[in-house]
């Protein structure tokens, strides 16, 4: 190509968006003319000044390809077979990672010069920033297929160049690739160009589905169409279910079929929420293995064919954090910080968590019905700030939110403090009585958190309150009229406590107007993002999180949920060198990949908001059996995350020896006590 053309480009490049000389003569799509005007606004590039290519080095290639070995390896096939339809056409086959660097090719041998003479390189970067308009760049920054046809291109050096660029996308919807066709110095017409654009856009939609059928292997995967000739051939919809029907990921074809606005509005719902079909036919249809289905949608009562594919695999890895993205885990990350938030709400607590999405979408449609609210969940899942959030979008959020831990208060205690008493009612009994907590909850919300703990004689008490909506205080004789919202909370397994005889079955179906289950955080698949949050909301300084660091977090399987990440997350911030997270910030269990067991939890992570443990040298009487009980105690306590129900089982004795044994030995447990109470 003559210096003249490539000037004459340069200036017809300039002309359009600078108006300064003559646009190019035909002139450009508007997509094209957009992607210049980046070029030259944003990324201040000159289409021609001569530059040397963005090429990644050899280590940190090969770290971008083992971090997308899945895709490579599920590419290939598909670039072999693309590349077999459009062999001798001079085409080469590219595969970029989300930055647009190259990973993989498929090139003729005998091109292979002509195509590194154009910068198609595995490792060059083809980004917009890099190489202005192209195939690949530009498909990024639009998020669309694109075709960037010879003097389309940005560069002048790239004018002899066509190419295709489709991108692909993980069962998340988030672009992780570009499968690009380019060829070099073709007289081909822009428009039969457009058929290889459309080989590139089928094959990139087969290694999407490729991709998210091998993602989703940990979980029954129900595939579907309008033609049951197309269920469970590559174009048909597809959504992969957890355990109890929840949509944990959904394709494409499925947002389009149920014509849903977007794959993350699927996501949450259940599959009997999609379809007019039972959860309990999705074990029939799965042992039906391949068998099809006709079913409605309930949202417009067309007909579908379904088939359900069984788990394939359950590694207790994969499928808890099913389709978590990992591959950011090497990348170190630096983080703004962003401030306390006062209170979070349901869609901050939610994030991106299938589970979560499902349970805050439950819990609006009743925030502002007296519907009660039961909240199961491991500890430290965040029952109590899902409830903080919930009565903060509800009609009484400007009322009082009331927790009362009946786990951590004393059982001789609970009583007076929920109901309240009059003045002189009981030996020790404040003079003016008080109100208790269920009075001051009145007009807001009640929280009962570890409502497992309460005993069965309370247990009848509060479900008198419950249905009458009065208390009597005790020693008084007049009922005082209440008006309540409860939510309760529990980590035990209230349904196998009735069948114990341990929980009242009328009191659990009077607090259970519907029952949300907290994931626990190894199960959540935003472990990433909460881990970012955390650090954003607890540093007062920006923060680089270096790549072994953010690893370790994701790795670890968390047995005190987000409470614990919280503390991991405020030590590591405390005790780091300047403004990098190392790996060596982090409590040993965490270093070492997380493989000890659950019970044996870290002891490190000081609850920052419980009061500080007293040494065991501070013991009371100086005798050595004494200071052994109490230290064996405060490992305890510690271990059990100040929640005394799980510690006095943990120590074998009853709840009230426990606390007559921290008076004794002076250990103060203050507002861990169980009852917060909070205004808003
Ligand atoms: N989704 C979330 N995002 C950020 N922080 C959270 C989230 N969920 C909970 N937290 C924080 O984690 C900590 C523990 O949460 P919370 O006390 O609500 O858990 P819990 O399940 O009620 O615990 P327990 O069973 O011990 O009573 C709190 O500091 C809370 O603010």
């Amino acid at each position: 190509m003559g210096d003249t053309a490539l000037v004459q480009h340069a200036r017809g490049v300039m002309g359009l968006v600078n108006g300064l000389g003559a646009p190019p003569r035909g002139g450009v799509n508007d997509a094209v003319r957009v992607s210049w005007e980046r070029c030259v606004n944003a990324y201040q590039l000159d289409p021609a000044r001569p530059h040397a290519p963005d090429i990644v080095d050899g280590a940190n290639l090969k770290d971008l390809q083992t971090r997308h070995d899945e895709l490579v390896d599920i590419a290939r096939a598909e670039m072999d077979t693309l590349y077999d339809q459009i062999s001798g056409s001079g085409y080469a086959l590219l595969l970029t990672d989300a930055k647009g660097v190259i990973l993989s090719e498929k090139v003729d041998p005998t091109l292979t010069r002509m195509f590194r003479g154009a910068g198609l390189i595995v490792g060059a970067n083809w980004s917009e920033q890099s190489e202005g308009t192209n195939g690949i760049g530009t498909c990024i920054a639009e998020a669309r297929p694109v075709m960037i046809h010879r003097a389309d291109h940005f560069r002048a050096r790239h004018i002899a160049l066509s190419c295709s660029g489709s991108p692909i996308r993980d069962p998340q919807g988030d672009m992780i690739a570009v499968l690009d066709a380019s060829v070099v110095g073709s007289h081909d017409t822009r428009s039969s160009q457009m058929h290889t654009m459309a080989l590139v856009n089928t094959s990139a939609r087969l290694i999407e589905k490729c991709l998210f059928l091998r993602r989703s292997q940990p979980f029954r995967v129900l595939r579907f169409h309008s033609r049951p000739e197309f269920v469970n051939l590559l174009h048909d919809a597809a959504l992969a279910l957890a355990e109890d029907g929840t949509v944990v990921a959904a394709d494409d074809m499925a947002v389009s079929l149920l014509s849903a606005q977007s794959r993350r509005a699927l996501v949450g719902s259940r599959f009997s929420d999609l379809f007019e079909i039972d959860d309990s036919d999705l074990r029939q249809l799965e042992s039906a293995r391949h068998a099809l289905f006709p079913v409605r949608d309930r949202r417009y009562g067309r007909r579908y064919f379904l088939s359900l594919v069984p788990p394939q695999n359950s590694t207790p890895y994969i499928s808890a954090q099913p389709l978590r993205r990992v591959a950011a885990a090497s990348e170190s990350v630096r983080i703004e910080p962003l401030g306390k938030p006062e209170a979070m709400t349901l869609s901050e607590l939610a994030g991106d968590d299938p589970m979560m999405l499902r349970n805050t979408r439950s819990a609006s449609r009743v925030a502002n019905s007296p519907v009660p609210i039961l909240i199961q969940g491991p500890t430290g899942s965040g029952k109590e700030a899902f409830s903080k959030a919930l009565h903060l979008a509800s009609e009484r959020a400007s009322q009082t939110f009331v927790a009362v831990n009946c786990g951590a208060i004393p059982e001789s205690l609970i009583e007076a403090e929920l109901f309240g008493y009059k003045g002189g009612a009981f030996t020790g009994a404040r003079k003016e009585g008080s109100r208790g907590r269920i009075l001051q909850a009145s007009g807001g919300t009640l929280f009962l958190d570890e409502i497992g703990d309460m005993p069965l004689n309370l247990q009848t008490r509060l479900l008198r309150v419950l249905e009458e909506q009065e208390v009597v205080p005790l020693g008084g004789d007049t009922a005082i009229k209440v008006d309540l919202r409860v939510i309760s909370a529990s980590h035990r397994p209230l349904r196998e406590m009735i069948q114990r005889g341990e929980f009242r079955e009328d009191l659990y179906y009077r607090l259970n107007g519907i029952t949300l289950e907290l994931p626990a955080l190894r199960q959540r698949g935003d472990i990433e993002r909460l881990v970012r949050r955390f650090i954003a909301m607890e540093t007062d300084r920006p923060v680089t999180i270096d790549g072994d660091a953010f690893a370790c977090l994701l790795a670890y399987p968390w047995p005190g949920n987000i409470r614990e990440l919280r503390n991991v997350v405020r030590t590591a911030l405390a005790i780091c060198d300047g403004d990098v997270i190392r790996r060596e910030d982090l409590p040993s269990e965490l270093r070492n990949g997380g493989d000890k067991p659950a019970a044996a939890a870290p002891v490190a992570n000081n609850l920052p908001a419980a009061p500080a443990l007293p040494t065991e040298t501070t013991g009371a009487s100086g005798n050595p059996l004494e200071a052994a009980e109490r230290k064996a105690i405060l490992q305890a306590i510690e271990q059990n995350r100040w929640n005394m129900t799980l510690t006095a089982r943990a120590l074998a004795m009853s709840r009230n020896t426990l606390y007559r044994k921290l008076a004794r030995h002076g250990i103060a447990v203050g507002d861990q006590r169980g009852d917060k109470v909070s205004r808003h």
